[in-house]
């Protein structure tokens, strides 16, 4: 049982979070084992190593390099650049433990960012984080560590790992606003009995409060934000850049296929949208309802024509019983919904809205993550009906 932090700056806090290294679940206790601890130079993958080291287990940090924004300043989105680089080596230095960084940015290029760009368009909303870590965080440095003798790879995510009757499950962080869970859906059965996540069960300040406790310079450095290859949030910007001759404009419609004005590229655009439509003078508010990428057309409609009564999902990952009354959660922001599946198909309780195909539907039982998939299409609740 995992105890509360009363003192969240103290001694006590960080013997507590040492003794909670249960997590860690290693026979014995950790003497003997060792650990590869993912580091990206932030507080977080920071103190998951002072952790694994503070248990007794031989603790290596490894570092992705995976995307250079050519300078040495770190974050806001930060993803192993320089001074990320520096930092998690200064962290190891200071624990006295080895660190090695590996180039992986063709990788994360090709895994990532340049999916990241063909999903925007094909009139998708991507989820690049996720894509992250199924590629580069999870199969490579799954790699990594097994090739480095690991009995474990540790990281600093949000999300908790706990073992039920049928093995290692994953569950929503006890801390709401910090839970990574909906971009951990895909982890397989595998990967998780080989991963450790032993800040899912802290809350962010207790974190700090270790880091400072032991010294390490990162103790007060900013979280990264958003997404670390888009430091500025330009999404259109980089995709334009990536894809220069991919970005065509085309017509703005209603759902009758009346033409309402014109749109610079639908890559601009993401389903409930709003904003940036610029199409003056209609009776009622107008929303992004569909996207067609062929006849590069903005299909926009009142609200109700963004609801939803179903998705078909792809790509399912299974890690826990998925035929009975769920609640799924439908993008990282969105509240979890009750819903069934059925098969591929995902059916709402009650009309959905902003379901976008690109996103993931990530099903949960209470704080139990069951699995997820892709969304492929999604069907009107006003058709249905
Ligand atoms: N480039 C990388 N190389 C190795 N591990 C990484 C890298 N980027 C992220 N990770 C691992 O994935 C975890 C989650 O990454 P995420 O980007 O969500 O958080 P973060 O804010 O970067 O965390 P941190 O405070 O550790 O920097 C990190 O804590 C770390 O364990």
């Amino acid at each position: 049982m995992r105890r509360a932090c009363v003192h969240p700056a103290s001694e006590t806090c960080y013997r507590d979070a040492v003794t909670d290294f249960a997590d860690f679940q290693l026979a014995g206790g950790a003497a003997g084992r060792r650990i590869v601890v993912a580091m990206s130079g932030g507080v977080d993958s920071s103190v998951v190593a002072a952790l694994a080291k503070a248990s007794g287990a031989e603790t290596i940090g490894v570092t992705l390099q995976l995307y250079d924004h050519g300078e040495a300043t770190a974050r806001p989105g930060a993803c192993c650049a320089g001074r990320d680089i520096r930092d998690a080596r200064a962290v190891c230095d200071k624990l006295g433990i080895a660190h090695y960084v590996f180039d992986h940015e063709s990788s994360f290029r090709t895994q990532v960012v340049d999916r990241f760009a063909d999903e925007y368009l094909a009139g998708r909303t991507p989820i690049p984080c996720v894509q992250c870590n199924m590629g580069p965080k999870f199969t490579d440095l799954f790699a990594l560590a097994r090739d480095l003798g690991a009995d474990c790879l540790a990281t600093g995510h949000y999300v908790r790992r706990l073992v039920g009757d049928g093995g290692a499950e994953l569950h929503r962080a006890i801390d709401p606003a910090r839970d990574q869970s909906y971009f951990l859906f895909a982890t397989t059965r595998e990967q998780l009995d080989f991963l450790r996540f032993p800040l899912g069960g802290m809350p962010k300040d207790r974190v700090r409060a270790i880091a400072a406790e032991m010294g390490l310079g990162v103790a007060g450095k900013p979280d990264s934000q958003d997404i670390c290859f888009v430091p500025d949030g330009d999404y259109a910007g980089l995709v334009r850049k990536l894809r220069p001759t991919a970005v065509d404009g085309g017509e703005i419609v209603d759902l009758g296929g009346r033409v309402l004005g014109e749109h610079p590229g639908i890559i601009h655009y993401t389903v409930g949208q709003r904003r940036g439509l610029d199409i003056g003078g209609q009776p009622e508010p107008l929303y992004v309802v569909r996207l067609e990428p062929e006849q590069r057309r903005v299909v926009v409609g009142p609200r109700a024509a963004l609801a939803v009564s179903a998705a078909r999902l792809t790509d399912l990952n299974v890690l826990g019983p998925l035929t009975g009354p769920l609640s799924a959660k439908v993008r990282s922001m969105a509240r979890p919904v009750p819903a069934r599946l059925h098969g591929d198909e995902l059916v709402f309780d009650s009309p959905e809205y902003g379901v976008s195909p690109g996103q993931a539907a990530v099903l949960y039982d209470g704080d139990r993550v069951l699995g997820g998939g892709w969304i492929a299409e999604t069907q009107s609740a006003a058709l249905a009906a």
